[in-house]
């Protein structure tokens, strides 16, 4: 699946957020979009998926309804139940059988998973914290069959624990022949994963390839310095590599 030099400019905006950007899954190796606050990650996954309209020879990839999209503006009725929406993902998925509890936990790798999903299982999503929340809708919707899914930030504000769970489970995807697109601020999260590294920039693909030959390429062990080095490039030097 690829995008193709894709391009997108807010209504009124002066400048496109996203101009003219590049790149190519891959099936199997987690793919993961990196950038500035602001840089147009979450633009690029409302383009991908039709939530914001693009020329559509930008895009090869699967159909809208075979995709899957997390957005950060996790859908959120505070009265439901982890149940409640386990069904309601059930529906979705036309997957009657989701209606036990004991389906999703026979599912479940760890007993550390099986034990926070039996916890989260009868508690409102109102009360849930927003760690609990997003492994419970990561791991909830990754149970739906889909060939791509997008995740905008799964692990923001989730601590180092459930992390590695939410990590491990889009790895997962990815072992099944899935193909998976995240963005991340985690940095040294990847370390520990097969990951594409897609660094949007100044509007443009500023790097397509492999974590550690990024790392590599940047001439430090330490990603967040890597990131900075990279932010810091003027954007001249960005369009001189196009
Ligand atoms: N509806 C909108 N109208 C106009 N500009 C917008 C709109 N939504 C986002 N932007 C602008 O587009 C740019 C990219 O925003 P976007 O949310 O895609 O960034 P991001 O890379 O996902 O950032 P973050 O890492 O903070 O989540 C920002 O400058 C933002 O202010």
């Amino acid at each position: 699946m690829h995008v193709n030099q894709l391009t997108y400019r807010y209504p009124k905006a002066t400048r496109p957020v996203l101009d003219g950007v590049s790149f190519t899954l891959q099936p199997n190796k987690l793919n993961v979009l990196i950038g500035q606050n602001g840089a147009g990650k979450t633009t690029l996954f409302d383009c991908m998926t039709g939530a914001l309209p693009v020329d559509k020879t930008s895009l090869e990839l699967v159909p809208t309804t075979d995709m899957l999209y997390l957005t950060q503006l996790m859908y959120n009725h505070h009265e439901l139940t982890g149940k409640d929406f386990a069904y309601f993902i059930g529906r979705l998925s036309q997957r009657p059988d989701f209606k036990k509890l004991e389906s999703y936990v026979n599912n479940l790798s760890t007993s550390r998973e099986q034990e926070l999903f039996e916890h989260l299982w009868t508690m409102k999503l109102g009360k849930m914290s927003v760690g609990e929340k997003k492994w419970l809708f990561v791991t909830l919707l990754s149970s739906i069959k889909r060939s791509l899914y997008l995740f905008d930030e799964p692990t923001s504000g989730v601590d180092p624990a459930s992390r590695i769970q939410i990590m491990r489970r889009l790895q997962r995807l990815v072992d099944e022949g899935k193909t998976c697109l995240i963005s991340t601020h985690q940095l040294h999260d990847l370390a520990q994963l097969d990951a594409h590294v897609i660094f949007l920039h100044g509007g443009r693909v500023l790097y397509e390839g492999d974590f550690q030959d990024w790392l590599d390429e940047s001439g430090t062990t330490d990603p967040d310095e890597a990131f900075v080095r990279m932010v810091d490039t003027p954007l001249d030097d960005v369009a001189a590599t196009r």
